[in-house]
């Protein structure tokens, strides 16, 4: 039975959010009866306060219910999908379980909460624990799919791509859906957690690839990136970001999605969810071994009406530096995550070692992505990439590929329209999901 319908005398009803009484519900949850209506009305109550239900009540008659707009979000639609999993996993026993140790975070920021409380840290913790591992799959499907439909109303930034990795992809949701609106993408890649992408389902077009994003990560002429960066330390996502300039073919780019504090501490529904979300983020996922860095969203579009993704000539001499958006920086007392976009751009200094940023090149003239890819895919790719399923990806069966793309030509430069594009887009999916 859909979660949308009741037995009523026997028959199936539709409720079509009909309003029904504390009693009504409870005789649709326990059908052969039991439990108690007022201690429901309880709670119904509360969630009515909360936005939760609307309330109807004609000359003070029995109260009766109906699912409010955020209501209906909780509930479970035609794929099968609600923000109820993400509601669920956020309040697991094993997560509940560092939030009394969230003053630890300002104490000792360099172990978080939950490594103090479970000795390992998060994702290593799910991966032993495939239930866990799973509802995680499911919240990310029901956050994440109405969020890359306004992202893929409005972001042309595919364009041109053939080959797609999503790195950090769960069970490939957001590659399914980039690749049913952008036929033109040839094959999607969606690379996770060897224990996360082994329950993930089959999609047409998309290979499933397990691995570890700090190793290596597959070719591609672009890699999409969403919710990853965020839960890391700024250490950890320079070695990410390092491992994407290696995979990406020349003229590839790096489209990265993560949640922006803004500069405001105001009391919109937007700024307590992206507050909230950085508090849960410093709870359960990250500590600070370092604030001496910078954390940058590098978004390297092409020109939305051309096919070309950017190998056009004037990028060649951009200097990398002032088309840089910074995320936030050493400036800033504290770690934090804000944009500075356009005339705002602050101009970073560049640690050393961060060969990539030092060296912004002219793409190769890649009369198309097809012979990009086939001019290096040999020694790219392992062979079992192009066969939909579920592979183990080595690192040793691209490292060649690695260092071509290394001596190789590639521009990496960014485009602040896209930037504010997807963080304005970011701001909104927060705000709809926490209202
Ligand atoms: C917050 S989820 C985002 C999921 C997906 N991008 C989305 O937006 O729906 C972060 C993802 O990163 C994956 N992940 C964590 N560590 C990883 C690693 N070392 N290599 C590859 N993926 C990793 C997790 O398994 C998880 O699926």
């Amino acid at each position: 039975m859909e979660d949308n319908e009741c037995r009523e005398g026997g028959k199936k009803v539709r409720l079509a959010n009909t309003p029904l009484s504390a009693s009504q519900i409870l005789t649709c949850i326990l059908p052969s009866g039991g439990g108690d209506a007022e201690n429901l009305q309880c709670i119904l109550r509360l969630l009515t306060s909360y936005g939760v239900f609307s309330e109807h009540r004609e000359f003070g008659g029995e109260r009766k219910y109906s699912l409010t707009e955020i209501g209906k979000s909780l509930v479970t639609d035609a794929e099968g999908l609600s923000y109820a999993p993400y509601v669920l996993q956020h309040h697991q026993d094993a997560f509940m379980s560092a939030w009394p140790l969230v003053h630890e975070a300002v104490l000792d920021p360099t172990i978080e909460p939950f490594v103090k409380v479970h000795g390992e840290p998060a994702y290593s913790y799910y991966g032993k624990m495939p239930e866990m591992n799973g509802l995680m799959r499911r919240a990310m499907s029901g956050v994440s799919v109405p969020f890359m439909t306004s992202v893929l109303d409005s972001y042309n930034g595919f364009k041109g791509v053939k080959r797609l990795v999503d790195v950090g992809g769960s069970a490939g949701d957001c590659l399914r859906m980039i690749l049913q609106k952008h036929h033109f993408i040839c094959e999607g890649i969606n690379f996770d957690l060897p224990e996360v992408v082994g329950e993930a389902p089959s999609i047409p077009g998309v290979t499933h690839i397990g691995g570890d994003m700090f190793n290596s990560i597959p070719a591609a002429n672009a890699i999409f990136m969403k919710w990853v960066l965020a839960t890391w330390t700024d250490d950890e996502c320079k070695l990410i970001m390092e491992n994407c300039y290696k995979a990406l073919l020349a003229g590839g780019k790096l489209i990265a999605c993560e949640p922006v504090l803004l500069d405001d501490s105001n009391e919109s529904q937007r700024t307590r969810a992206l507050l909230e979300g950085d508090i849960f983020v410093m709870t359960i996922y990250r500590a600070k071994d370092d604030n001496s860095f910078y954390f940058f969203l590098f978004i390297l579009p092409g020109d939305e009406d051309s096919d070309q993704s950017i190998s056009d000539e004037e990028d060649f001499n951009v200097d990398l530096r002032d088309n840089c958006v910074s995320l936030g920086g050493p400036s800033e007392k504290e770690k934090q995550i804000s944009v500075f976009v356009e005339d705002e751009v602050e101009t970073p200094e560049f640690p050393d070692e961060v060969g990539f940023i030092f060296s912004p090149r002219k793409a190769s003239t890649c009369s198309s992505d097809e012979e990009a890819i086939s001019a290096n895919e040999a020694n790219a790719l392992p062979e079992f990439s192009r066969t939909p399923g579920i592979k183990t990806f080595h690192k040793d069966g691209f490292q060649d590929f690695g260092s071509a793309r290394l001596d190789g030509e590639n521009t990496w430069s960014v485009v602040s329209k896209e930037a504010k594009a997807l963080v304005h887009l970011n701001e909104n999916a927060l705000c709809s999901s926490s209202s």
